[in-house]
């Protein structure tokens, strides 16, 4: 088992791969911990470090108190890579790992040598939108509110006919209400616009053609931003690395190629 030690908190972290390979980060949605990459990565092209974490209070990470600020959780992604050493990392970042990929990016831009930012955007909602889901989930827990977040994350097809589908509902909802509305708070804080606008590194922008949490407009808005290209992923919803990781591997092994030293 491996961890970060954070000041108030232990994190999880799985570091795999030679240890000289491309370094490569990834950063999980809300909701969902380390394991939303497992398809995608067994995809990715061999002799890559890959390096993953759980946000606090996700998968097997210490929920330390809401709320959090979307520069604690980019000091924890940041305290990561020093505690590894690593750097010139490319940073793929999911919906919120995404708001922490642009922060990091542009805060240590000697860490992120290049980025990819997928169903994700310079910023997500509005604080009104956010704090009434806060009050939501501390009121009545993510069970609730599962079946509504999930027509966000996947396609009715996936939704009806994988058998997988359940196994992703409970990763939802076993999500701690600590560490779900601690980065719910997180996102309702973040507005990166003027940063991701001044990111000078190779960028690239995914998003699942029916994405419903971050939808495509929104998405490609962002892209805009940083004059980064946009492409969309067919038949897939706000979680495409789980939905259509074949499609999406081949994305980001495309970019890594584009971006070898
Ligand atoms: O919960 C959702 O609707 C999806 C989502 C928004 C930000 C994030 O990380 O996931």
């Amino acid at each position: 088992m491996q961890f970060l030690t954070r000041p108030d908190a232990q994190l999880h972290i799985r570091d795999e791969g030679p240890r000289d390979g491309r370094v490569v980060v990834f950063a999980n949605s809300l909701g969902t911990d380390l394991r939303v990459w497992d398809q995608l990565i067994a995809l990715l092209p061999k002799g890559l470090r890959l390096i993953r974490f759980d946000k606090r209070g996700h998968g097997l990470s210490d929920a330390s108190p809401a709320p959090y600020s979307m520069d604690l959780l980019v000091e924890d992604a940041e305290a990561l890579c020093d505690h590894l050493g690593v750097k010139d990392v490319t940073f793929i970042g999911l919906s919120i790992g995404g708001l922490i990929g642009q922060g990091l990016a542009a805060k240590r831009p000697d860490l992120v040598k290049a980025l990819i930012l997928m169903d994700t955007a310079a910023k997500i909602g509005t604080a009104e939108m956010w704090n009434t889901r806060i009050a939501a989930v501390r009121e009545g827990g993510l069970l609730p509110m599962g079946p509504a977040i999930m027509e966000r994350w996947f396609t009715a097809p996936f939704r009806e006919t994988r058998a997988e589908f359940a196994l992703w509902t409970n990763m939802l909802t076993r999500t701690t209400v600590e560490g779900y509305v601690g980065c719910c708070a997180a996102i309702a804080g973040a507005d990166l616009t003027e940063s991701t606008r001044a990111l000078t590194l190779p960028v690239e922008v995914l998003c699942g053609d029916q994405d419903g949490s971050t939808p495509p407009d929104l998405v490609r808005a962002t892209a805009a931003l940083c004059n980064a290209p946009f492409r969309l992923i067919p038949d897939a919803g706000h979680i495409p690395c789980v939905e259509q990781p074949e499609a999406t591997a081949q994305l980001i092994t495309d970019f890594l190629e584009r971006t070898a030293a």
